[in-house]
């Protein structure tokens, strides 16, 4: 197989940076994470975001539009009380990060209360996620989708894999712990990598027999073990359409929370222009096809899934905006009518 020629890594964005005192900020997430005590007193004053079986509590605002609302950590005190519960479910919270004034947030999940009475005492919903995803303004999204896969690590995580005896956790929940081995555990999330394939005039595009009818999207796939990122683009696109990648260019990155936790590691991956004929694997692709800058650009025009009746041909559509996958494929028709 070709080794990638040309491997350019662009870092075009590293987090959001604006504020004056993010060293201060990361300092004090670290603090919190490494001593319980400081944790402890943050949570007092801090905002909580809560989650029922995971689904995270989203309120309707007046406009019409939706917020993932966070409540300060008094008010659950009086949701808990009002509820008949113990206030000793707060030191179930999971610190998720911390705003720009320095005050902690945390999630977490009333998932053994009954749904619809915390709904009603919060003047919420608790959505699903990936619903939540299409209601959500980015940087809620992102808080969200944090929020649930450290509540879900938890969830699953609460035996050592080696002794079999319970793990426990810190105050932030930032590890767990199994004291008869002394084994620390920390958050796990898989890399994928996933790559917009061209030939230099055409984008390829592939679905899976398990995506909603009618969506088409980059291809994706999970590292396997000592692989670098580049061999796994490789892999990947030679396994699943019989291509061989000359070229990587990097474009950013993704924390995934479906259907476990995954960083993404987005990619623009070039085939020699030759030789561009798929063979797509059945196995993992229901499809794979080249699709022109102008098929592309009516993809993008399409906001959210369209209406796909059975028994009509179907409607293709992309990946919403908050998928990285959709980033990829606007960033490629950018640079192709730039060409143009
Ligand atoms: N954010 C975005 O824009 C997009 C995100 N994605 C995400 O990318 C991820 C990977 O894409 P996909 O094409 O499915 O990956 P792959 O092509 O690697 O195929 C998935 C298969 O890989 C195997 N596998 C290997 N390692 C893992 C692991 N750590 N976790 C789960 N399965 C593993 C499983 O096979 P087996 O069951 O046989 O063991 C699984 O069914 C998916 O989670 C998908 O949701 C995909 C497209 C767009
Ligand atoms: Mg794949």
């Amino acid at each position: 197989m070709l080794q990638p020629r040309n491997i350019l890594f662009r870092l075009k964005w590293v987090g959001s940076r604006s504020c004056s005192n993010y060293v201060s900020r990361m300092r004090y997430l670290s603090r919190m994470k490494q001593d319980d005590e400081v944790c402890r007193t943050a949570l007092q004053s801090g905002n909580i975001f809560l989650y029922h079986q995971l689904a995270p509590l989203l309120q309707r605002t007046d406009i019409g539009t939706y917020q993932f609302p966070a409540f300060p950590a008094e008010d659950v005190k009086g949701i808990l009380e009002n509820l008949g519960e113990s206030n000793e479910m707060l030191w179930e919270t999971i610190l998720i990060n911390c705003t720009e004034r320095n005050k902690a947030q945390f999630s977490l999940d009333v998932g053994s209360i009954e749904q619809a009475a915390v709904e009603k005492l919060c003047g919420g919903t608790f959505t699903d996620l990936r619903k939540a995803f299409f209601l959500l303004r980015g940087p809620e999204a992102t808080l969200a989708a944090r929020g649930q896969a450290l509540l879900r690590w938890h969830q699953t995580n609460g035996f050592c894999s080696s002794t079999g005896q319970p793990t426990q956790r810190n105050q932030s929940g930032s590890q767990r712990v199994c004291h008869s081995s002394g084994i620390t555990y920390y958050p796990k999330m898989s890399p994928v990598v996933i790559a917009l394939v061209s030939d230099g005039k055409r984008c390829l595009l592939g679905r899976q027999s398990t995506f909603p009818r009618g969506m088409y999207s980059a291809l994706a796939g999970f590292c396997d073990m000592g692989e670098t990122m580049e061999e796994t683009l490789c892999r990947e696109i030679a396994e699943e359409v019989g291509l061989e990648v000359e070229s990587i260019q990097y474009s950013g990155s993704q924390h995934w929370p479906f259907p476990q936790s995954s960083l993404m590691v987005a990619c623009h991956a070039t085939v020699n222009a030759d030789n561009t004929r798929i063979r797509v694997d059945t196995v993992e692709l229901e499809d794979a096809r080249w699709f022109s800058l102008e098929e592309v650009q009516e993809l993008l025009k399409i906001k959210a899934p369209p209406r796909n009746n059975k028994g009509e041909p179907p409607v293709f559509w992309v990946p919403p905006r908050y998928a990285i996958a959709n980033r990829l494929i606007q960033e490629w028709a950018n640079q192709q009518q730039l060409k143009s």
